[in-house]
């Protein structure tokens, strides 16, 4: 870990020295302070006479180059106003907004909601920076604030650089797409595919007769960046390179999820999906970069696959007893990323047994996590499931009159088993929507159904826990919301899933100027609407596909 974090802050480094100069001239942004003049030539100048120095903003010791944005998720209103005007105070640049020139982002999040979110609201394919800005975790700043000076940002990374660069190879993409695209006429055009990042698979969404009439009017190209990845998604692949290729970046890509390395498993997924969707064989590693969101050094791993077979780092990552035991740590239940790193890289445990044998020092859903690790990890028979969501429905319609009840996720996709139990509540009352949880809980304990909590607060509106059936059933993983009838539609479509079906859903919704979350619909601000609107009214899932211009897809149909 350690090394390959080393590693790629010297590559990183180097590789960026040739973009400093531009970027120094471009500090235009809204900043709170002057920063100094010339900063960046100053810090790149002492990187290179101290190479033990990372090449990183404010890694000389100064804030003079630090152009910081604190993204305000997650993080009190307070404390971020604090740590912008400390930052300020200290010489540093504070921007408003993620502008090309920031240089370092600050997130209370983990790097996928950091990307998706800077994806929703402020890039797009012209705006996306030039230069690979550092996502760090809120403690980078908080740390460095304490020190009074930027500290060593490596143990805070959010992500790595690799493939942010080739995001932006846009221009290259285009050029690709010129050369292979079928033409996506959009006058007759009504399906629309999506696919999204981490996926191979394709959603097609189909647009409602009123939207068709309204797109042919203005004939709008509808093809897009994902249109164009699912155009290809029927592969033909004589030789059966493509698939080689993409298996091996998948396993890859689980290793860098094992390793919490959640950057480079996103774009490493990327690239697998969208090679097994080419159209053609691939040839070679070079060719592979002129898709988008794959760079250099994928390049690199496809070509030594191609020629090989067979991808070094993948089976040293395989034969790292390490990564295998960071996989097999996260797997149970309450266990994230950090706690699996504690547990092998400073206190070197390897196995269950492991685990087990400090159970001491475990949190108490970890302990449950681990008491049932095989019971929560055995799929549930729908029978299974039907027959807790009778349980759970005559018990909540006893102690809440009126409460209505979907059971969501893989069951209403139609699974044949399932992971988990998802069930949402709702009440025409939203004072009695939002408590039904927090009743409902009790007497499912009582009944016998409910027989540990993972979440400890009962009194919310949102219940984590294991039930079982009966005492000779195993115990399964379930889980409790209560919603607003108001946010019904949208909180069924974003829980039943699947991910990807919604993310493409979310795609289109942001495409057509919304923004679609799990509690509501919303028009987001434009000349028009002069604010962000909620559309209201959205108490079934058909009225959120209505107001999205879509056809309304079944549950089943998601399972994608
Ligand atoms: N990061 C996440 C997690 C969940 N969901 C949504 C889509 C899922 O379908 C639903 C339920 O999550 P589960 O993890 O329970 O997934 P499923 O029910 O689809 O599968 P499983 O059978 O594994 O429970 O919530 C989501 O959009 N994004
Ligand atoms: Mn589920």
């Amino acid at each position: 870990m350690a090394k390959r974090r080393a590693k790629g802050a010297a590559s990183g480094g180097s590789e960026r020295g040739g973009k400093r100069g531009k970027r120094s001239t471009a500090t235009t942004s809204s900043t709170a302070s002057t920063a100094p003049s010339a900063p960046s030539a100053a810090s790149a100048a002492s990187a290179a006479s101290a190479p033990s120095a990372p090449l990183v903003a404010g890694s000389d010791g100064t804030w003079a180059d630090v152009r910081v944005y604190v993204v305000p998720l997650r993080i009190g209103a307070v404390q971020g106003r604090v740590l912008r005007n400390r930052v300020a105070a200290l010489g540093g640049a504070v921007h408003d907004f993620v502008s090309p020139t920031t240089n370092v982002i600050v997130a209370n999040l983990d790097v996928s909601e950091l990307i998706e979110w800077l994806r929703q609201t402020t890039w797009n394919e012209s705006n996306t920076p030039q230069e690979e800005p550092r996502f760090h975790k809120l403690d980078y700043l908080v740390d460095s604030l304490k020190q009074q000076s930027p500290i060593s940002p490596h143990d805070f990374r959010l992500h790595s650089d690799e493939e942010y660069v080739a995001q932006v190879k846009m221009a290259k993409y285009q050029q690709y797409r010129r050369e292979h695209q079928r033409r996506a006429d959009v006058s007759g055009t009504r399906t629309v595919a999506l696919s999204v990042a981490g996926s191979d698979k394709m959603v097609s969404l189909e647009v409602s007769d009123e939207l068709a009439k309204k797109r042919r009017k203005k004939a709008r190209v509808l093809a897009s960046r994902e249109f164009f990845a699912c155009q290809g998604a029927k592969a033909t692949d004589p030789k059966g390179n493509n698939m080689l290729v993409s298996r091996q970046l998948n396993e890859l890509a689980d290793m860098y999820k094992a390793e919490g390395d959640q950057w480079r498993e996103y774009t490493t997924r990327n690239a697998a999906r969208r090679i097994a969707k080419l159209p053609f064989a691939l040839k070679s590693g070079a060719e592979a970069t002129k898709l988008p969101k794959i760079g250099k050094k994928l390049g690199a791993k496809i070509q030594e696959i191609l020629d090989t077979g067979s991808l070094r780092k993948l089976e040293n990552f395989k034969a790292d007893d390490k990564v295998v035991a960071l996989e097999l740590f996260q797997s149970i239940w309450g266990v994230g990323a950090a706690t699996a790193r504690k547990w092998v890289h400073q206190r070197g445990w390897r196995t269950l047994r492991d685990v087990r044998d400090h159970a001491d020092s475990l949190t108490t859903n970890q302990a449950i996590g681990l008491k049932y690790y095989h019971d929560i990890k055995s799929r549930i028979p729908r029978s299974e499931v039907m027959a807790i969501e009778a349980r759970v429905r005559e018990v909540a319609t006893a102690v809440v009159p009126g409460v209505a009840l979907t059971v969501c996720g893989s069951y209403r996709r139609g699974r044949l088993t399932c992971g988990d139990i998802d069930v949402l509540f709702t009440h025409p009352d939203d004072k009695v929507a939002v408590s039904a949880v927090s009743r409902v809980v009790p007497a499912l304990h009582d009944a016998g159904l409910l027989t540990h909590d993972l979440t400890s607060d009962n009194r919310g509106d949102s219940y984590m826990g294991l039930c079982r059936l009966g005492p000779d059933s195993l115990h399964r993983r379930i889980d409790l919301k209560s919603f607003k009838q108001s946010e019904y539609g949208c909180a069924l479509l974003y829980f039943s899933g699947s991910e990807h079906f919604c993310r493409s859903v979310r795609t289109w919704a942001r495409r057509q100027g919304y923004s679609l979350s799990e509690r509501a619909l919303v028009r987001r601000f434009s000349r028009d609407t002069k604010s962000d609107l909620p559309i209201p009214g959205l108490f079934t899932e058909e009225a959120v596909f209505q107001a999205l211009g879509l056809k309304y897809v079944p549950p089943e149909e998601r399972d994608i």
